[in-house]
């Protein structure tokens, strides 16, 4: 029970609207103040009419009014603070130019009518603000219900979801997306959380299995692929595809790369043809452990020591393009198959391509690949192939420069089904090489590789029982999205849980207190009697707010729904 209404930030105030003017107004009269003091000590000469004191007091004057307007330009677009206040003005401005207040006549004839706002509060935090609007009966509710894009345009900002509680709709905008960058080099796996692309942002592979990057020419979708491939032949073992011969000519010859790389079409498709043999020997190696180890179930590929196993693919429209219709039919199958079956085994796909298209990933294909990373530009087609129906109303930005300097892999970035937040591509520091990190990394073996293991047969693809214990594995682990004795030891905290979630700590509080109070589970308690929850619980926390984006509810029915549909299942 609560005692006191809950802290939803200032209030939007219609004075607000004129906050440049009067910051410009208070500085420059604080400017003016010596140029006062300048004329009361001169008052004789000026009575006088002295030319030059009053060419002085003039001159004074002016520099203190238009160094009062600059300072208010500099305080509102340059220090965080003052893009606090910026904001409040921004949308006060945008409430008034729309309409969206209540206006009272005051008796009189040239009496000038008062405006008064409806409540809307924003509470603004160091990466992202909330903006609250009351909605109970309010004239306004239908269109504060679909302000999303609306707060995008208006903010500058980037869109993350809503909250709705009984009187209010909440939603949360970051910013400064830009502060959460990091280098090339700063781009690692942490175990339980997944490979590290921006500060409280991962592409967690064994949860979210497969990764599709698109982007136009010059975007830095090479240099993101050149990331990922550095990072994850730390931890795996990757193949390379280059259908266009560009980028990746310089590895192939390198230790960790050597017999990895494939540049021709023909040998790209057995490649994938292999990457299917090296998960379905994957699947019998996994499967003899587990009736040795006597586990009931099929396990994931860590449970029996496996690293994960990594196919990319640069250029992939190209690649298609070149394809013949018996070779495109080679390519689809495999490629199917590892995007269906990879994920318990380890097996994992990331594609990068120009402009997302439907025939190029067909349906089946686009369907199994769960995390999406866009850089550089895309049509409006692209970004709805690249993120689906829950982001049809966002405004995705293109943006050359950021503070006048050339921007280089923003895009955005989300697990389909969520709502795409933007996104930096670790950056590549001046003077950086991947040749020079590239060289340095060492070989993983890969003992299920049949060019590497001559014990590996090709046929193992068509051994009917392994693909039924495999297809078991896959629709057992879809069910339970995370495997809970993989981190079961692991607790989150909150704000560990907001991060992953992408979400803001409140609103997880929120749903956590939410699902405790309504009596569906309970969480552990810390010593400070602060939740903290196991992986799997952090995914069904997720699955929560997924469920709630895609069904568009209101969190008390999201959750009483979500729980029923859980039990009936
Ligand atoms: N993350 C980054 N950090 C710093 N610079 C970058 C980054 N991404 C791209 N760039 C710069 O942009 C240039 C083009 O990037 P990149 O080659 O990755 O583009 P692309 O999208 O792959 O284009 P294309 O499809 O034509 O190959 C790079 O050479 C580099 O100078």
């Amino acid at each position: 029970m609560r005692l006191l209404p809950e802290y939803r930030g200032r209030r939007i105030r219609p004075y607000m609207r004129k906050l440049n003017v009067t910051l410009a107004f208070v500085f420059s009269f604080v400017l003016l103040l010596p140029a006062f003091a300048f004329g009361y000590v001169n008052i004789d000469a000026l009575k006088a009419v002295d030319v030059k004191t009053i060419v002085i007091l003039a001159v004074l004057s002016v520099l203190a009014i238009v160094l009062g307007i600059w300072f208010s330009w500099f305080f509102r677009e340059q220090t965080p603070f003052g893009k606090k206040v910026d904001r409040l003005g921004i949308l006060s401005k945008y409430f008034f130019e729309h309409g969206f207040y209540y206006e009272k006549k005051r008796s009189g004839q040239n009496a000038k009518s008062k405006i008064r706002y409806p409540k809307i509060y924003v509470k603004q935090r160091k990466y992202d603000l909330d903006i609250s609007f009351e909605m109970a009966g309010n004239k306004f509710q239908d269109k504060f219900s679909k302000m999303g894009g609306e707060l995008e345009k208006t903010l500058f900002m980037d869109f993350m979801e809503t909250v709705d509680d009984v009187k209010y709709k909440t939603y949360t905008m970051a910013y400064q997306a830009f502060l959460n960058r990091i280098n090339v080099t700063d781009v690692t796996y942490e175990k339980g959380k997944g490979l590290l692309l921006m500060k409280n942002f991962y592409w967690d592979f064994d949860s979210d299995p497969h990764l599709l990057v698109a982007g136009g020419t010059g975007g830095g979708k090479t240099v993101l692929l050149q990331t990922l491939v550095l990072a994850l032949a730390k931890i795996g073992v990757v193949d390379i595809c280059d259908p266009k011969q560009a980028d990746f000519v310089a590895i192939a010859d390198m230790p960790a790369f050597k017999g990895r790389v494939a540049f021709d079409v023909e040998d790209i498709i057995q490649r994938f043809e292999k990457a299917e043999v090296i998960m379905m020997a994957r699947y019998k190696f996994m499967n003899d452990e587990r009736v040795r180890l006597k586990h009931k179930s099929l396990k994931k590929y860590y449970e029996y020591g496996l690293e994960p196993y990594f196919i990319s693919c640069d250029e992939l429209n190209a690649l298609m393009a070149m394809l013949d219709y018996k070779q495109r039919e080679r390519l689809d199958k495999s490629l199917g198959n590892i995007l269906f079956l990879g994920r318990q085994a380890g097996v994992f796909d990331i594609s990068a391509m120009q402009k997302p298209s439907r025939e190029d990933l067909g349906s089946k294909l686009q369907a199994n690949i769960n995390m999406r990373l866009n850089v550089g530009r895309l049509d409006d087609g692209g970004y709805d192939i690249m993120y689906g129906g829950v982001n049809r109303n966002k405004d995705f930005k293109y943006l050359k420069y950021i503070s006048g300097r050339r921007v280089y892999g923003r895009g955005y970035g989300a697990i389909m089904g969520d709502v795409a937040r933007e996104f930096f591509s670790p950056n590549m520091p001046r003077g950086f090489e991947f040749y020079d990190e590239f060289i340095k990394l060492e070989r993983h073996e890969n003992r299920f590789d049949p060019d590497e293991n001559p014990e590996i047969s090709v046929d193992i693809v068509n051994d009917k029982e392994l693909l039924a214990v495999a297809t078991e594995a896959t629709n057992q682990a879809n069910q339970m999205s995370v495997n809970k004795n993989q981190t079961e030891d692991v607790k989150y905290n909150l704000k560990e849980v907001a991060d992953n979630i992408g979400v803001s700590r409140p609103q997880v509080f929120k749903v956590v207190k939410m699902i405790e109070d309504d009596g569906y589970t309970t969480f552990e308690h810390d010593d400070t009697d602060k939740q903290v929850l196991t992986s799997s619980e952090v995914a069904l926390v997720k699955e929560l707010f997924d469920f709630k984006a895609t069904n568009d509810l209101t969190w008390s029915n999201a959750v009483e729904q979500y729980f029923t549909k859980e039990s009936e299942d």
